[in-house]
């Protein structure tokens, strides 16, 4: 027998996932295991090591291997291991969502017109007991551009979509449209299935505690359907779930799944990983094991009272004792510590982008939008201005000619045949928006967003989002050319929302005012290349030290996690003990999954970072629940020094 060793004792695993990924006899897989396992590494590995047979075989009849992944920056890796090899399809879920259904107009064309007729109707019940009001008039508008989309619906040749982009023309669908459409399709008809299973004897999901609802419930179906013809292989931790948008009870749905183990955490030294051991005995009691070349390790709770303390001293504080603790001085280089706030407003205080972020992340129909980088409003400023003024910058003709190319009407042929008669070509036009840009940006000048937004619609260089639109100098003629053009292009929104919104406007209004050196800013968050994450951002990665702040005073969206009521600070309130009392899932649960998802990202050293009403009941808390040794919580005097 040979000797078991931490590399070779979780080789089961890969073997069993082997063994499923058979042409003969495909078999559905379920590895969930804690994080650092090498759950992602096995995926690539199973990609990497199948045999040329399979893969001549895959080719010969045009088959593929669906590799679906959380992110793109996951899909880029996982298409690098596999040397770009045309044979795996990896994408995001949208994407692959979009590529079962993209050419099938007719039957998107009759789905969407009985999902908008349901929707309307919807309205209209509701709409028929409602008073008059805000509600009552939002509803109105709803139902009327519901109505004008249906009518338009039978003109649509072929619909478009774009995974990551703005779904701007009447023809796009929306990414909630392109999950429920593949999810019907996907449940409801024969044929699809067919195609579907002939395409694809294996599809591989990373992270699948976090796939959307809908359309992991399709695929179990789809699967159970056809079951010994396709391998359903599900890779993720159900302790890692950080979205409301995954399957709740997943790994009670795969009882008849290979279900292959780990043990192992590769990732972070011991220390480290015996935190996540406690985190998570409370939760589903899944221990690990630290790697014997990984032993020691840090780990520090630095607490400090809400009220009266200074966040960026203390931080600074955190860094250097980290530094010292440690011996590590990198501790003290702020570009190669990993921040992790739980919200990106404390991310965007510590980043330099807070004017735009306050007023944009308030109201409801932005905030997602603002959050994710997907906003068509602000992506004028981060995706279109921004990168023309940085290749200008940079004397880089090229670049903002693509920037102009993508999303200019101006290039774009349909753009140069509205000009009318005597009027200059687009190009012309585009060169002198772009002259006039750039003189904003003079002798180091910093404009305001208004400022930029300005010249953009003057020189109509891009098209204006509905929601800027309002925001617009009126005594510039501009504002109605652009929508005119717009109306000839047919660069609104589908539902061709009325800007009339009065928070919406306000927001906008205010933030404009930011200086438009702070989009740059935005835009590396968003992108995740500043040395601030999320919480919720930083799945699936790995850094050497990492920071977390935890600080529920500044926490805007109350009931996404709340430390306070994890550490027994704050009871939970009336309603979530009701929710706790029927098994329902409460904020504690939330919270304590956030923070094994945030400790478990560092390799070697993690400081904890607790701002509280109560640090002394924290402190009490992490010893007597065996997190912390008492020498490893580090508490600030009550004026926050
Ligand atoms: N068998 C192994 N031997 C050595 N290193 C490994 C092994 N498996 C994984 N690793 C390393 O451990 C780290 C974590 O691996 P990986 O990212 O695949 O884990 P994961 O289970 O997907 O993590 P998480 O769920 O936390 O995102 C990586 O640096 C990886 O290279």
């Amino acid at each position: 027998m040979t000797d078991v060793t931490d590399a070779t004792r979780d080789a089961g695993a890969d073997a069993t996932i082997r063994q499923c990924l058979s042409l003969d006899q495909p078999r559905s897989f379920f590895l969930f295991a804690g994080a650092g396992s090498g759950k992602t590494r096995s995926l690539k590995e199973a990609l990497e090591g199948l045999d040329t047979t399979t893969l001549m075989t895959l080719r010969k009849h045009s088959r593929k291997i669906a590799v679906i992944t959380y992110t793109n920056a996951a899909a880029d890796e996982i298409k690098r291991r596999v040397k770009a090899d045309p044979v795996f399809q990896v994408q995001t879920i949208h994407s692959f969502a979009w590529s079962l259904i993209e050419g099938r107009t007719a039957d998107i064309r009759a789905w969407l017109e009985s999902n908008l007729q349901s929707e309307i109707s919807d309205i209209q019940a509701a709409h028929a007991k409602g008073r008059a009001g805000k509600a009552h008039d939002e509803r109105i508008k709803k139902m009327a551009s519901k109505t004008k989309r249906l009518e338009r619906l039978a003109e649509i040749r072929a619909f478009t979509y774009a995974p990551e982009g703005d779904n701007f023309s009447r023809d796009a669908l929306q990414h909630t449209e392109v999950i429920a459409l593949a999810a019907h399709f996907l449940t409801e008809s024969e044929t699809f299935q067919n195609i579907v299973l002939a395409r694809y004897p294996f599809i591989l999901i990373d992270e699948s505690q976090d796939t959307m609802k809908p359309l992991m419930e399709a695929l179990l179906i789809f699967e159970a359907r056809h079951r010994g013809r396709i391998s359903l292989g599900l890779l993720g931790d159900t302790m890692q779930r950080i979205y409301s948008d995954g399957l709740r009870d997943l790994d009670q749905r795969v009882a008849d799944f290979a279900q292959p183990a780990k043990q192992m955490n590769h990732r972070s030294r011991e220390r480290i990983v015996d935190l996540a051991n406690a985190i998570r005995r409370d939760d589903d009691r899944r221990q690990q094991r630290a790697r014997e070349d990984k032993p020691g390790g840090t780990v520090r709770v630095f607490l400090a009272p809400s009220e009266g303390t200074d966040r960026a001293v203390f931080e600074a504080f955190t860094c250097a004792e980290m530094a010292r603790i440690t011996g590590d001085p990198a501790w003290q280089n702020a570009e190669t510590v990993k921040t992790l706030t739980i919200e990106r407003h404390m991310a965007a205080a510590r980043l330099g982008f807070s004017e735009l972020f306050e007023p944009l992340s308030k109201p409801d129909k932005l905030k997602d939008g603002f959050r994710d980088g997907t906003l068509p409003a602000m992506r004028l400023f981060s995706h279109r201005v921004l990168p023309l003024v940085t290749a200008q910058r940079d004397g880089d003709a090229f670049a903002a000619m693509a920037v102009l190319r993508d999303g200019s009407p101006l290039v774009d042929k349909r753009g140069i045949r509205v000009g009318r008669a005597g009027q200059a070509t687009g190009l012309d036009a585009a060169r002198a928006g772009v002259a006039a840009l750039m003189t904003l940006f003079k002798d180091e000048r910093d404009p305001s967003c208004a400022e930029v937004l300005a010249v953009v619609a003057e020189h109509r260089l891009f098209p204006i989002p509905d929601q800027l639109r309002p925001c617009l100098p009126e005594d510039r003629p501009a504002a109605q050319d652009m929508a005119d053009i717009l109306a000839e292009l047919d660069l609104t929104t589908p539902e061709d929302t009325p800007p009339t919104d009065t928070t919406i406007t306000d927001a906008w209004t205010q933030a404009l005012e930011t200086p438009f050196s702070q989009v740059a800013h935005y835009r590396a968050y968003v992108e995740d290349r500043s040395s601030y994450g999320t919480h919720q951002g930083v799945k699936g990665l790995e850094f050497p030290r990492v920071m977390v702040i935890a600080d529920d005073v500044h926490t805007r969206f109350k009931g996404v996690a709340s430390y306070e009521t994890l550490f027994g600070v704050k009871p939970l309130g009336p309603d979530a003990q009701k929710k706790a009392d029927k098994g329902e899932e409460t904020t504690i649960e939330r919270t304590r999954r956030l923070l094994y998802v945030t400790c478990t990202r560092a390799e070697e050293s993690l400081a904890l970072v607790l701002y509280s009403e109560a640090p002394d009941t924290i402190r009490r808390f992490l010893i007597s629940n065996g997190w912390m040794a008492e020498d490893e919580v580090v508490i600030a005097a009550t004026d926050g020094t």
